[in-house]
């Protein structure tokens, strides 16, 4: 009998989760059944879509993310002891894995998936930049924004998980790339290490005029991560035929989703501008035509160098809801991860 540990949330957030929010249960796992694997989980991503989900969840919940384990007891000759699977199984440091109705090489959410031949690149990864987030950066800014050589894209979030994947994406497509971060040591790195043609402070900065010297040539393509009175202001700046992907918006995560903040009035500038708008889920991406190719882009762009993914380390499965606050509230530079 194997006793494990799983994260339950308890509540519908108010504002910021707190750890009262979250209980950790040990459980005893049961004998494993015939085509069934147990895991043992090395790495857990963790996301800001945890505090955006929670109001759409009945309570309690198991909470749900993907994550990296490995396989040590099988009865199932496709996931041998010792292979490496990445599964959605979430915030717990054991898991039996019965689903594969769907196919072992699926990409679905549900889905649990084999890492094969991988050596040279670290598991982490396939919870960050080569998974979840790498996938929404990868697919949202190309098949939305649709960037060409000479543009100008601009990205919020841009030190975070999602963003600085845009980013470098966007240097390899020959953009113009500018970046919104939340301190001047992230504005340092998105320029001087993962090579963003500038990079603003937007806590500091004066977000109308710092942008109008970083993209004298007006925005053609935004991304984005964080909603708000940045996104006004950078959509009151793009050029015709501008595109924008809607990837998240957590400026507003906090916000009581039962009232509707003041907007600013964009629409004389999507209008005359006729710029095309369009929010984006990644699950849209997460079948075998369309997630494979994208890590495979980012595989290659990573051993050639061209993408830097920086992994946000936290030790231990008891610092789980400190990573998750470290995430929202700015401490992460690139993918946030525990190590389990
Ligand atoms: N639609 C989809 O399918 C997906 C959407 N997302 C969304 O994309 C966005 C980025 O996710 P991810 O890359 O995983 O997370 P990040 O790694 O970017 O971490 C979140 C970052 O958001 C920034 N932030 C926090 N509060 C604010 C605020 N009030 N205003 C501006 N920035 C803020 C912080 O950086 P800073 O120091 O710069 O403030 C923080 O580091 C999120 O909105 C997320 O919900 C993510 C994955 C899939
Ligand atoms: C799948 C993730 C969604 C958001 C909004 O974070």
């Amino acid at each position: 009998m194997v006793k494990a540990k799983k994260y339950v949330v308890k509540n519908h957030f108010r504002g910021l989760p707190k750890r009262e929010d979250f209980e950790v249960v040990e459980f005893d796992l049961p004998p494993l059944e015939n085509g069934e694997i147990l895991v043992k989980t090395e790495w857990i991503s963790v996301d800001p879509y945890v505090q955006v989900h929670n109001p759409f969840h009945p309570v309690p919940y198991d909470q749900h993310s993907f994550q990296v384990g490995t396989v040590q007891d099988s009865k199932n000759p496709n996931y041998p002891i010792g292979s490496k699977v990445v599964s959605y199984k979430g915030w717990c440091d054991y898991s039996i894995i019965d689903n594969f109705e769907n196919g072992t090489d699926g990409f679905d959410f549900g889905r649990v998936y084999k890492l094969q031949d991988v050596k040279d690149l670290p598991v982490e990864l396939f919870v960050g930049t080569l998974g979840m987030t790498g996938v929404t950066a990868y697919c949202g800014l190309l098949e939305i924004c649709q960037p060409r050589a000479g543009e100008t894209v601009v990205v919020t979030g841009a030190a975070g998980a999602v963003g600085s994947i845009v980013g470098q994406i966007a240097k390899v497509k020959g953009c113009r790339v500018v970046g919104f971060a939340g301190s001047d040591e992230k504005v340092q790195w998105l320029e001087n290490e993962l090579g963003f043609d500038k990079a603003i402070n937007y806590k500091t900065a004066d977000l109308r005029k710092s942008l109008k010297k970083a993209a004298p040539n007006g925005v053609d393509c935004y991304f984005d991560n964080v909603g708000g009175e940045i996104s006004s202001v950078i959509i009151a700046q793009m050029n015709k035929y501008g595109r924008v992907a809607v990837c998240g918006s957590i400026s507003a995560y906090n916000d009581d989703p039962e009232k509707l903040p003041k907007a600013t009035i964009l629409q004389p500038y999507i209008i005359f501008n006729e710029l095309r708008i369009e929010g984006l889920t990644v699950n849209r991406w997460s079948n075998p035509d369309r997630w494979p190719k994208a890590i495979a882009d980012l595989s290659e762009w990573i051993r050639g160098g061209k993408i830097q993914a920086r992994n946000h380390v936290t030790e231990g499965f008891d610092k789980l809801f400190d990573a998750l606050i470290g995430v929202l509230t700015g401490d992460n530079f690139g993918k946030a991860v525990v190590k389990v």
